[in-house]
Protein backbone atom coordinates (compact mmCIF):
# COMPACT_ATOMS: atom_id res chain seq x y z
CA UNK A 1 0.00 0.00 0.00
CA UNK A 2 1.46 3.42 -0.91
CA UNK A 3 2.22 5.62 2.07
CA UNK A 4 0.67 8.93 1.09
CA UNK A 5 1.42 12.16 2.93
CA UNK A 6 -1.59 13.40 4.90
CA UNK A 7 -3.55 16.58 4.40
CA UNK A 8 -3.84 19.14 7.17
CA UNK A 9 -6.06 22.15 7.62
CA UNK A 10 -8.45 23.70 5.14
CA UNK A 11 -9.24 22.37 1.69
CA UNK A 12 -11.72 24.73 0.01
CA UNK A 13 -14.34 23.15 -2.25
CA UNK A 14 -14.29 25.53 -5.21
CA UNK A 15 -17.23 27.22 -6.87
CA UNK A 16 -17.25 27.13 -10.66
CA UNK A 17 -17.15 30.67 -12.06
CA UNK A 18 -19.77 31.19 -14.77
CA UNK A 19 -20.56 33.99 -17.19
CA UNK A 20 -23.89 35.76 -17.62
CA UNK A 21 -24.79 33.27 -20.33
CA UNK A 22 -23.98 30.30 -18.11
CA UNK A 23 -20.71 29.36 -19.79
CA UNK A 24 -17.66 28.60 -17.66
CA UNK A 25 -15.71 31.76 -16.85
CA UNK A 26 -12.27 30.15 -17.08
CA UNK A 27 -10.52 33.53 -16.88
CA UNK A 28 -11.81 34.08 -13.34
CA UNK A 29 -10.00 31.00 -12.00
CA UNK A 30 -6.64 32.81 -11.88
CA UNK A 31 -7.84 35.69 -9.65
CA UNK A 32 -9.78 33.14 -7.57
CA UNK A 33 -6.57 31.09 -7.14
CA UNK A 34 -4.59 34.21 -6.23
CA UNK A 35 -7.18 34.96 -3.57
CA UNK A 36 -6.97 31.38 -2.21
CA UNK A 37 -3.18 31.64 -2.10
CA UNK A 38 -3.50 34.84 -0.03
CA UNK A 39 -5.36 32.95 2.73
CA UNK A 40 -4.40 30.14 5.12
CA UNK A 41 -6.21 27.62 2.86
CA UNK A 42 -4.00 24.60 2.11
CA UNK A 43 -5.68 23.21 -0.96
CA UNK A 44 -8.75 23.09 -3.16
CA UNK A 45 -11.26 20.39 -4.03
CA UNK A 46 -12.29 21.12 -7.61
CA UNK A 47 -15.56 20.16 -9.34
CA UNK A 48 -17.22 18.80 -6.23
CA UNK A 49 -20.76 19.50 -5.07
CA UNK A 50 -19.92 23.16 -4.60
CA UNK A 51 -18.42 23.22 -8.10
CA UNK A 52 -21.74 21.88 -9.51
CA UNK A 53 -20.00 18.83 -11.00
CA UNK A 54 -23.27 17.19 -12.01
CA UNK A 55 -24.13 20.22 -14.16
CA UNK A 56 -20.78 20.19 -16.02
CA UNK A 57 -19.67 18.28 -19.10
CA UNK A 58 -16.58 16.07 -18.93
CA UNK A 59 -14.70 18.48 -21.20
CA UNK A 60 -15.57 21.40 -18.94
CA UNK A 61 -14.45 19.47 -15.86
CA UNK A 62 -11.09 18.72 -17.45
CA UNK A 63 -10.53 22.30 -18.55
CA UNK A 64 -11.55 23.73 -15.16
CA UNK A 65 -9.06 21.42 -13.43
CA UNK A 66 -6.31 22.42 -15.88
CA UNK A 67 -6.97 26.09 -15.09
CA UNK A 68 -6.78 25.42 -11.35
CA UNK A 69 -3.53 23.48 -11.56
CA UNK A 70 -1.94 26.15 -13.75
CA UNK A 71 -3.24 29.00 -11.58
CA UNK A 72 -2.23 27.32 -8.32
CA UNK A 73 1.33 27.07 -9.65
CA UNK A 74 2.31 24.87 -6.72
CA UNK A 75 1.09 27.38 -4.12
CA UNK A 76 -1.58 25.00 -2.81
CA UNK A 77 -2.78 21.45 -3.48
CA UNK A 78 -5.38 20.75 -6.14
CA UNK A 79 -7.61 17.71 -5.59
CA UNK A 80 -9.87 16.56 -8.42
CA UNK A 81 -13.37 15.35 -7.78
CA UNK A 82 -13.95 12.68 -10.42
CA UNK A 83 -17.30 11.29 -9.28
CA UNK A 84 -20.29 10.90 -11.58
CA UNK A 85 -23.07 8.46 -12.33
CA UNK A 86 -21.09 7.22 -15.32
CA UNK A 87 -18.05 5.12 -14.43
CA UNK A 88 -16.48 5.68 -17.85
CA UNK A 89 -16.65 9.45 -17.46
CA UNK A 90 -15.06 9.17 -14.02
CA UNK A 91 -12.23 7.00 -15.37
CA UNK A 92 -11.53 9.58 -18.07
CA UNK A 93 -11.57 12.44 -15.54
CA UNK A 94 -9.29 10.62 -13.07
CA UNK A 95 -6.77 9.64 -15.75
CA UNK A 96 -6.67 13.20 -17.06
CA UNK A 97 -6.24 14.61 -13.53
CA UNK A 98 -3.27 12.32 -12.92
CA UNK A 99 -1.71 13.28 -16.25
CA UNK A 100 -1.77 17.01 -15.42
CA UNK A 101 -0.47 16.80 -11.86
CA UNK A 102 -3.48 16.78 -9.56
CA UNK A 103 -2.67 16.01 -5.91
CA UNK A 104 -5.42 13.42 -5.40
CA UNK A 105 -8.80 12.10 -6.51
CA UNK A 106 -12.13 12.22 -4.69
CA UNK A 107 -15.19 10.30 -5.82
CA UNK A 108 -18.77 10.52 -4.64
CA UNK A 109 -21.06 7.47 -4.91
CA UNK A 110 -23.17 7.14 -8.04
CA UNK A 111 -26.71 8.08 -7.06
CA UNK A 112 -29.08 7.51 -9.97
CA UNK A 113 -28.58 3.77 -10.01
CA UNK A 114 -27.39 3.29 -6.43
CA UNK A 115 -24.89 0.63 -5.35
CA UNK A 116 -26.81 -1.88 -3.25
CA UNK A 117 -23.81 -3.25 -1.36
CA UNK A 118 -20.36 -2.27 -0.18
CA UNK A 119 -18.90 -4.51 -2.88
CA UNK A 120 -20.99 -2.85 -5.60
CA UNK A 121 -19.59 0.53 -4.63
CA UNK A 122 -16.02 -0.76 -4.41
CA UNK A 123 -16.42 -2.41 -7.80
CA UNK A 124 -17.63 0.90 -9.25
CA UNK A 125 -14.65 2.78 -7.80
CA UNK A 126 -11.85 0.28 -8.51
CA UNK A 127 -11.19 1.15 -12.19
CA UNK A 128 -11.54 4.88 -11.45
CA UNK A 129 -8.90 4.71 -8.71
CA UNK A 130 -6.78 2.55 -10.99
CA UNK A 131 -6.86 5.27 -13.66
CA UNK A 132 -4.78 7.42 -11.28
CA UNK A 133 -2.84 4.71 -9.44
CA UNK A 134 -0.12 6.98 -8.04
CA UNK A 135 -2.61 9.36 -6.42
CA UNK A 136 -4.49 9.04 -3.13
CA UNK A 137 -8.13 8.15 -3.73
CA UNK A 138 -10.80 9.35 -1.31
CA UNK A 139 -14.35 8.10 -1.06
CA UNK A 140 -16.58 11.18 -0.80
CA UNK A 141 -19.34 10.12 1.57
CA UNK A 142 -22.42 12.37 1.48
CA UNK A 143 -25.56 10.33 2.17
CA UNK A 144 -27.77 13.46 2.45
CA UNK A 145 -27.45 14.07 -1.28
CA UNK A 146 -26.60 10.66 -2.74
CA UNK A 147 -28.97 8.57 -0.65
CA UNK A 148 -26.11 6.04 -0.48
CA UNK A 149 -25.59 5.26 3.20
CA UNK A 150 -23.34 2.21 3.15
CA UNK A 151 -20.98 1.69 6.15
CA UNK A 152 -17.89 3.75 5.40
CA UNK A 153 -15.55 1.77 7.65
CA UNK A 154 -16.39 -1.37 5.66
CA UNK A 155 -15.94 0.44 2.36
CA UNK A 156 -12.43 1.39 3.52
CA UNK A 157 -11.49 -1.98 5.00
CA UNK A 158 -12.84 -4.03 2.10
CA UNK A 159 -11.93 -1.44 -0.51
CA UNK A 160 -8.24 -1.42 0.21
CA UNK A 161 -8.05 -5.11 -0.66
CA UNK A 162 -8.62 -4.23 -4.31
CA UNK A 163 -7.88 -0.48 -4.39
CA UNK A 164 -4.26 -0.09 -3.21
CA UNK A 165 -4.41 3.73 -3.44
CA UNK A 166 -7.58 4.04 -1.32
CA UNK A 167 -6.32 6.68 1.12
CA UNK A 168 -9.47 7.47 3.05
CA UNK A 169 -12.74 9.32 2.98
CA UNK A 170 -14.12 12.79 2.79
CA UNK A 171 -16.77 12.40 5.41
CA UNK A 172 -19.76 14.71 4.92
CA UNK A 173 -22.19 13.27 7.40
CA UNK A 174 -23.35 13.81 10.97
CA UNK A 175 -22.69 10.24 12.06
CA UNK A 176 -19.67 10.95 14.25
CA UNK A 177 -19.60 7.43 15.66
CA UNK A 178 -19.04 6.13 12.15
CA UNK A 179 -16.44 8.85 11.57
CA UNK A 180 -14.51 7.77 14.64
CA UNK A 181 -14.67 4.14 13.52
CA UNK A 182 -13.07 5.17 10.22
CA UNK A 183 -10.36 7.18 12.00
CA UNK A 184 -9.57 4.26 14.31
CA UNK A 185 -9.68 1.58 11.63
CA UNK A 186 -6.56 -0.52 11.27
CA UNK A 187 -4.51 1.59 13.68
CA UNK A 188 -5.29 4.86 11.91
CA UNK A 189 -4.44 3.58 8.45
CA UNK A 190 -6.98 5.83 6.71
CA UNK A 191 -7.26 9.56 6.33
CA UNK A 192 -10.63 11.01 7.28
CA UNK A 193 -11.35 14.47 5.94
CA UNK A 194 -14.03 16.35 7.82
CA UNK A 195 -17.09 17.47 5.78
CA UNK A 196 -19.75 19.67 7.39
CA UNK A 197 -18.20 23.06 8.17
CA UNK A 198 -20.80 23.89 10.81
CA UNK A 199 -19.61 20.99 13.02
CA UNK A 200 -15.88 21.21 12.33
CA UNK A 201 -14.98 21.23 16.03
CA UNK A 202 -16.77 17.91 16.44
CA UNK A 203 -14.82 16.27 13.62
CA UNK A 204 -11.52 17.66 14.92
CA UNK A 205 -12.30 16.42 18.41
CA UNK A 206 -12.81 12.97 16.91
CA UNK A 207 -9.34 13.20 15.43
CA UNK A 208 -9.72 14.59 11.90
CA UNK A 209 -6.77 16.78 10.88
CA UNK A 210 -8.13 18.33 7.70
CA UNK A 211 -11.49 19.39 6.33
CA UNK A 212 -13.01 19.99 2.92
CA UNK A 213 -15.61 22.74 2.90
CA UNK A 214 -17.38 25.34 0.85
CA UNK A 215 -17.63 28.06 3.49
CA UNK A 216 -13.83 28.03 3.96
CA UNK A 217 -13.79 30.05 0.73
CA UNK A 218 -15.21 33.17 2.31
CA UNK A 219 -14.56 32.88 6.07
CA UNK A 220 -11.16 31.14 6.11
CA UNK A 221 -9.96 33.14 9.11
CA UNK A 222 -12.76 31.67 11.24
CA UNK A 223 -11.86 28.09 10.34
CA UNK A 224 -8.14 28.73 10.59
CA UNK A 225 -8.89 29.94 14.11
CA UNK A 226 -10.85 26.75 14.85
CA UNK A 227 -8.00 24.53 13.62
CA UNK A 228 -5.51 26.44 15.74
CA UNK A 229 -7.69 26.58 18.85
CA UNK A 230 -8.44 22.85 18.65
CA UNK A 231 -4.74 22.12 18.20
CA UNK A 232 -4.09 24.18 21.35
CA UNK A 233 -6.90 22.50 23.28
CA UNK A 234 -8.69 25.85 23.61
CA UNK A 235 -12.28 24.69 23.36
CA UNK A 236 -13.75 28.02 24.46
CA UNK A 237 -12.23 29.87 21.52
CA UNK A 238 -13.03 27.03 19.13
CA UNK A 239 -16.66 27.07 20.20
CA UNK A 240 -16.96 30.86 19.84
CA UNK A 241 -15.58 30.62 16.29
CA UNK A 242 -17.83 27.67 15.46
CA UNK A 243 -20.83 29.77 16.52
CA UNK A 244 -19.76 32.41 14.00
CA UNK A 245 -19.51 29.78 11.28
CA UNK A 246 -22.99 28.51 12.19
CA UNK A 247 -24.41 32.05 11.93
CA UNK A 248 -22.99 32.26 8.42
CA UNK A 249 -24.33 28.82 7.47
CA UNK A 250 -27.76 29.88 8.77
CA UNK A 251 -27.63 32.75 6.28
CA UNK A 252 -26.63 30.62 3.29
CA UNK A 253 -29.41 28.16 4.08
CA UNK A 254 -31.89 31.05 3.72
CA UNK A 255 -30.54 31.69 0.21
CA UNK A 256 -30.73 28.13 -1.06
CA UNK A 257 -27.77 26.48 0.68
CA UNK A 258 -24.04 26.14 0.33
CA UNK A 259 -23.92 26.19 -3.46
CA UNK A 260 -26.51 28.84 -4.45
CA UNK A 261 -26.06 31.03 -1.35
CA UNK A 262 -22.31 30.47 -1.22
CA UNK A 263 -21.82 31.42 -4.85
CA UNK A 264 -23.67 34.66 -4.18
CA UNK A 265 -21.31 35.42 -1.28
CA UNK A 266 -18.34 34.87 -3.60
CA UNK A 267 -19.79 37.51 -5.92
CA UNK A 268 -20.19 39.88 -2.96
CA UNK A 269 -16.54 39.43 -1.91
CA UNK A 270 -15.39 40.19 -5.44
CA UNK A 271 -14.67 36.74 -6.90
CA UNK A 272 -16.93 36.76 -9.93
CA UNK A 273 -18.50 33.32 -9.78
CA UNK A 274 -21.76 34.35 -11.46
CA UNK A 275 -24.92 32.32 -10.98
CA UNK A 276 -25.50 28.58 -10.73
CA UNK A 277 -26.56 26.39 -13.63
CA UNK A 278 -30.14 25.15 -13.73
CA UNK A 279 -31.93 23.69 -11.91
CA UNK A 280 -30.44 26.04 -9.28
CA UNK A 281 -32.05 29.41 -9.93
CA UNK A 282 -30.19 32.73 -10.19
CA UNK A 283 -30.43 35.20 -7.32
CA UNK A 284 -32.61 38.27 -7.91
CA UNK A 285 -31.12 41.72 -7.22
CA UNK A 286 -33.34 42.03 -4.13
CA UNK A 287 -31.91 38.77 -2.81
CA UNK A 288 -28.38 40.12 -3.19
CA UNK A 289 -29.34 43.25 -1.24
CA UNK A 290 -30.98 41.18 1.50
CA UNK A 291 -28.03 38.78 1.64
CA UNK A 292 -25.62 41.66 1.98
CA UNK A 293 -27.69 43.11 4.82
CA UNK A 294 -27.80 39.72 6.57
CA UNK A 295 -24.02 39.40 6.31
CA UNK A 296 -23.45 42.98 7.49
CA UNK A 297 -25.55 42.18 10.54
CA UNK A 298 -23.07 39.40 11.35
CA UNK A 299 -20.12 41.74 10.97
CA UNK A 300 -18.98 39.74 7.93
CA UNK A 301 -15.67 41.10 6.68
CA UNK A 302 -15.59 41.70 2.93
CA UNK A 303 -12.23 40.80 1.53
C1 LIG B 1 -23.04 19.97 0.28
C2 LIG B 1 -21.77 20.67 0.66
O1 LIG B 1 -21.45 21.60 0.00
N1 LIG B 1 -21.13 20.20 1.72
C3 LIG B 1 -19.93 20.76 2.21
C4 LIG B 1 -18.87 19.77 2.56
O2 LIG B 1 -18.78 18.64 2.36
C5 LIG B 1 -19.95 21.75 3.33
O3 LIG B 1 -18.94 22.67 3.12
C6 LIG B 1 -21.25 22.51 3.44
O4 LIG B 1 -21.42 23.26 2.29
C7 LIG B 1 -21.22 23.44 4.60
O5 LIG B 1 -20.96 22.69 5.75
C8 LIG B 1 -22.49 24.22 4.72
O6 LIG B 1 -23.55 23.37 5.06
C1 LIG C 1 -17.94 20.81 0.14
C2 LIG C 1 -17.50 19.76 -0.70
O1 LIG C 1 -16.78 18.95 -0.30
C3 LIG C 1 -17.92 19.74 -2.07
O2 LIG C 1 -18.35 20.76 -2.55
O3 LIG C 1 -17.83 18.71 -2.74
Amino acid sequence: MPNFPRLRGMIAATFTPMTETGDINYAEIKPYADYIASTAIDGVFVNGTTGEFSSLTVEERKKILECWITAAAGRFKVICHAGSNCQRDSIEIAAHAASIGAYGIGCIAPSFFKPATVNDLIGFFAPIADAAPELPFYYYNMPSITGVNLPVDRILAEGRKIIPNLAGTKFTHNNLMEMEMCIDLDGGAFEVLHGYDEILIAGLSMGAKAGVGSTYNYIPEIYDGIFRAMEDGDLTTARELQKKSIKTVEVIIRYGGGVRGGKAIMNLIGIKCGECRPPLSPLAQEEYAALEADLDALGFVKK
